[in-house]
């Protein structure tokens, strides 16, 4: 998710993106390789490079969007909202029932003079959701509330009046902000999904103790708000994302993305091996620690300042589109005075900083869905992280070849007739006994090695001062909705040339005519389109009723057939 930061006279303000990073530890990682660019998912740096995903290369192809690295003055927030003051849950749905709750101490929205309405808590009985409850007790009256919307989206948040454009929605203090602890050795979604499951036993508990107080007439109808609880229960009883693919679903993904998935389900079952002791202490099994894990990849902000991923109650009703209606932003209160302050008198504490959700330029109309952003990533993104792929996905890259090493290989199982998509010939080689493997492995790095010096030479020879190519620059190698990698054709004239064995340092335009090395490209695609075409269905194609995965492959599919008209029409 990308925030524009918008300072405000009294307050500083922050950018935040959804995302998930890497750590070393088995339990805290799901993929080896995490990635080169980095952005938030939003991107930041990449969110997806936790997932080892890659955005496309900004030399070659620019994202439409990345994400500010904010100014964030880290907000500490403390996990659990020490005293919750009364709060009357008992006549609103869960869904309204938390935007009150989350945006508890904010002053309200700001309404106009001539607005109709209070500016700021109000105690009316209008029962719009999102708005003011019947029974007394401070409430807000909100500009948006949660609404059912159908269509394979779940709930989203709604305006219940026309908003003018930068006006705040929700204004989340961080301590009922949910924040992961960077420093835990766990991956992040499974210490916060621990940390949601305690918070959710606790809740029980405690509603246990008040009914039992209540048949005892010990106290009235008013239900005290139980920490996490009111977020909690607004929760989506059910999650579904790729954690939760079997084998029909997997055999509908191409490999690359097949192997995130399989990376990602490994880690979590590691991190929930690691936990059960603890788990089973709140009873809780498998598919509770799912759900938990699910929660958080599908609800989480990634501040890149801090290095923590957030969910913020209410906000994290705001569903995605890539032309939001909305944009978030933290919000710092002013320390400036504080401190001369503090030499005379003891000052108030603080206020905390706040999470807020904020209308965009256009306004909002009454009615209209308020979105934000969740970022401008390729749809694999999406897929793994949140179970849907939107569309259009203006972020979309289909990889080609991971690195240069998988260039040399296909280039190799090309000249030997194509018996294999990229890797066919080194996994074949690995099957055979020693002696060829080591022998295998010498003709890919001598290749490497000829293909370096091959796009070094243009360089060196134009310039003396010039450094020597890095074949590690060379990765994740994609074509986008705005074009074709520029390092493709260069990178695969030169590994076709030096798996033909011609010369050391040719350079590649004299190694391989262009034609030559845009048929490959040409190839290279129709193979990865061919994955995701119609014919391909994995296990009986069963997964493909999956409309998550459809809309996957339909998207990649678009990108392949985009690029592939493109490169066949120019070369005719
Ligand atoms: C942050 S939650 C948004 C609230 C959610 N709809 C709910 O009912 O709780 C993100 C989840 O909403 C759904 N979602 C958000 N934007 C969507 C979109 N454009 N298309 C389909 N599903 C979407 C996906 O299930 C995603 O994992």
């Amino acid at each position: 998710m990308l925030l524009r930061q918008q300072p405000r006279s009294c307050t500083n303000s922050t950018d935040t993106g959804l995302t998930a990073f890497p750590r070393s530890s088995r339990v805290a990682r799901w993929t080896q390789d995490p990635g080169a660019c980095g952005v938030t998912c939003g991107p930041h740096q990449w969110a997806s490079s936790d997932l080892g995903l890659r955005a496309a290369p900004s030399t070659s192809t620019p994202r439409a969007s990345r994400p500010t690295n904010l100014l964030l003055r880290a907000a500490t927030a403390a996990l659990a909202p020490t005293s919750s003051p009364v709060l009357d849950v008992g006549e609103l749905d869960a869904g309204s029932a938390v935007l009150q709750w989350a945006c508890q101490g904010w002053e309200g929205p700001e309404l106009d003079d001539d607005e109709d309405g209070p500016a700021g808590p109000d105690s009316s009985t209008s029962s719009s959701s999102g708005g003011s409850s019947s029974s007394g007790g401070a409430q807000l009256r909100l500009a948006v509330g949660v609404r059912d919307l159908g269509g394979g989206r779940g709930r989203g948040l709604v305006a219940l009046r026309d908003v003018a454009p930068g006006e705040t929605l929700l204004s989340v203090s961080m301590e009922r902000v949910f924040c992961s602890e960077p420093e835990s050795e766990l991956h992040w979604s499974a210490e916060m999904g621990l940390r949601l499951l305690k918070a959710r036993h606790a809740s029980q508990q405690q509603q246990q103790q008040q009914q039992q107080q209540q048949q005892h007439k010990l106290q009235g109808r008013k239900v005290a708000a139980v920490d996490w609880g009111v977020w909690i229960r607004s929760l989506p009883a059910a999650v579904r994302t790729p954690l939760e693919y079997g084998e029909a679903e997997l055999g509908t993904l191409d490999r690359y993305t097949a192997a995130e998935v399989a990376a990602m389900q490994q880690c979590v079952q590691d991190c929930f091996e690691a936990l059960q002791p603890e788990l089973e202490a709140l009873g809780c099994g498998w598919a509770d620690f799912m759900w938990a894990v699910q929660v958080f990849h599908s609800r989480c902000f990634f501040e890149p300042t801090s290095g923590r991923h957030m969910t913020v109650p209410g906000v994290d009703m705001a569903n995605h589109t890539h032309t939001p209606t909305a944009g978030v932003r933290i919000v710092h209160p002013m320390s400036q005075g504080w401190d001369a302050t503090a030499e005379i008198a003891e000052p108030p504490p603080p206020e905390p900083s706040r999470f807020t959700l904020v209308a965009g330029e256009a306004g909002i109309r009454c009615g209209e869905e308020v979105t934000i952003s969740y970022g401008t990533w390729p749809s694999e993104a999406f897929l793994l992280l949140f179970g849907f792929v939107p569309s259009p996905c203006p972020g979309e890259a289909l990889t080609l070849f991971r690195d240069a090493e998988e260039v040399v290989c296909w280039c190799m199982d090309q000249q030997h007739g194509g018996r294999s998509g990229g890797e066919g010939q080194r996994e074949e080689e690995e099957e055979d006994d020693d002696d060829e493997e080591e022998e295998a492995e010498a003709r890919i790095a001598t290749a490497l090695e000829q293909v370096a010096a091959a796009l070094s030479a243009p360089q060196l020879a134009a310039d003396t001062e010039a450094a020597a190519v890095d074949l590690a620059d060379f990765t994740n190698l994609v074509v986008t909705p705005q074009g074709v990698d520029g390092r493709l054709e260069p990178l695969l004239a030169a590994a076709a040339a030096a798996v033909r064995g011609q010369g050391e340092t040719a350079a590649p335009a004299a190694g391989m005519p262009a034609a030559e090395a845009r048929q490959l490209l040409v190839a290279r695609l129709r193979e990865r389109a061919a994955e995701f075409g119609d014919g391909v269905g994995g296990v009986g194609g069963a997964g493909l009723h999956e409309p998550a995965v459809a809309a996957f492959r339909a998207s990649k599919r678009a990108v392949a057939e985009a690029a592939l008209n493109s490169l066949t029409g120019a070369a005719a």
